[in-house]
């Protein structure tokens, strides 16, 4: 019998004390503490703390973590002139991908460690914005070492301090989106990482991974479908018409969630908070997409997942939406460099599966 199992579907290929994504009761964790039991309610440096180290930092630990990040913020000139030479109209991913693979030419090859995840953490953040304002005519703005990892993102892209319902509100999504488990884009990560390849590119293949709108790229495919529905009373017709079609509701299933996506639940208050007039259409959609998906894949309960909400943070905060999957990728940096380096640390063998031959047998054996 044929041991191919379509999309790797419940195949098992790593072992991880980082996070768990618990698909049949909706439940994701950290390192041991439920994201939805207040993890989320931390800051960046605690939650990479937490990922990279195992447990929360101490106050002292958690300072000397602020200060290397902040320390470590600023683009090197290669990356900078990488940035000059982009494209006004490149795809936020593309830029991203390209700038980060500027920052980290070097020599050789080195070995994935935790110290080089800071850096890239730090300056994911930097390329982000600094390309925000590159597709506005504008110069990058110099990171500002007194402000926090999400607050200073905000100030990078605007040249000002942002309120502090934004800060909390970038900070609960870049914490809530900072790991899960082996998401495709994670695996990807691993694999280079499997292979002996460094840090930055691991993370570089990673964002190729989340771009696409089956992953991280959802968010913005989402919030153009919901641009699409319009308004709430015209959810339930949308989400028909659409399915009739055989189109997918964006933000909507799971790989794993047979539940409702916790993380969505998070992110729908949020969003409520910070872009009421996106929650109130979402909701509408929401409550039709669920219906009907319920109806028509019963077999199979499909629910809504983290992609759903985020836009309407995202774009409240002043993104793009082409900048939505970037955002995703400046807090996912924090678990797939975790996930590279505990791999290894674990002795981990080169990730080499296998394909099963379907063509014709050759005509005659050459013996
Ligand atoms: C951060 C993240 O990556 S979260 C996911 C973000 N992606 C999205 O929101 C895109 C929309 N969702 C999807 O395309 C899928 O649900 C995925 C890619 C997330 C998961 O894919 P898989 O686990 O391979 O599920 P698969 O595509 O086989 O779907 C299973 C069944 O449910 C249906 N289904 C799943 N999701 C949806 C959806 N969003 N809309 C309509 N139908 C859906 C499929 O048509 C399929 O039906 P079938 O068995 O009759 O053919
Ligand atoms: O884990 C997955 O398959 C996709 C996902 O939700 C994520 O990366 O956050």
């Amino acid at each position: 019998m044929s041991a191919f199992q379509s999309g790797l579907e419940g195949v098992v290929v790593a072992q991880t004390e980082i996070s768990e994504v618990d698909g049949e009761r909706g439940r994701l964790i950290y390192r041991g503490g439920n994201l939805i039991e207040g993890v989320w309610q931390r800051n960046v440096p605690e939650i990479a703390h937490l990922l990279w180290y195992g447990r929360f930092p101490t106050a002292a630990e958690l300072a000397d973590l602020e200060r290397v990040l902040a320390s470590r913020r600023a683009l090197n000139p290669a990356a900078r002139a990488a940035l000059a030479g982009l494209p006004v109209d490149a795809d936020p991913m593309d830029a991203l991908r390209t700038l980060l693979s500027a920052a980290g030419a070097g020599p050789g090859c080195p070995s994935p460690s935790i110290d080089q995840a800071k850096t890239i953490t730090a300056q994911a953040a930097t390329a982000l914005a600094a390309f925000w304002r590159h597709r506005r005519g504008l110069p990058p703005v110099e990171p500002c070492a007194e402000l926090g990892h999400a607050e200073n993102l905000l100030y990078m892209m605007r040249g000002e301090r942002p309120t502090a319902d934004e800060v909390r509100w970038l900070e609960a999504y870049l914490v809530i989106t900072a790991d899960h488990a082996l998401s495709p884009s994670t695996f990807t990560a691993q694999i280079v990482g499997s292979a002996g390849g460094d840090l930055w590119s691991a993370i570089v293949a990673a964002i190729s991974t989340l771009k696409g709108p089956a992953h991280g790229g959802a968010i913005a495919a989402a919030t153009a479908m919901l641009a699409d529905a319009g308004t709430p009373e015209n959810a339930e017709r949308f989400v028909v018409d659409l399915l009739d079609r055989g189109g997918r509701l964006m933000g909507f299933g799971h790989r794993e969630y047979r539940v409702y996506d916790p993380r969505a639940r998070l992110l729908g208050a949020v969003c409520r908070e910070a872009n009421p007039a996106f929650h109130e259409v979402a909701s509408a959609v929401e409550e039709a997409a669920l219906r009907e998906l319920a109806r028509r894949y019963p077999h199979r309960p499909n629910f809504t997942n983290v992609d759903f909400f985020a836009g309407g943070i995202l774009s409240r905060l002043g993104f793009d939406p082409d900048f939505f999957a970037c955002v995703f990728a400046a807090a996912r940096v924090v678990g797939w460099s975790a996930h590279v380096v505990e791999y290894l640390d674990r002795g981990g063998r080169i990730i080499s599966p296998k394909s099963e031959w379907i063509g014709p047998e050759p005509a005659s054996d050459p013996g």
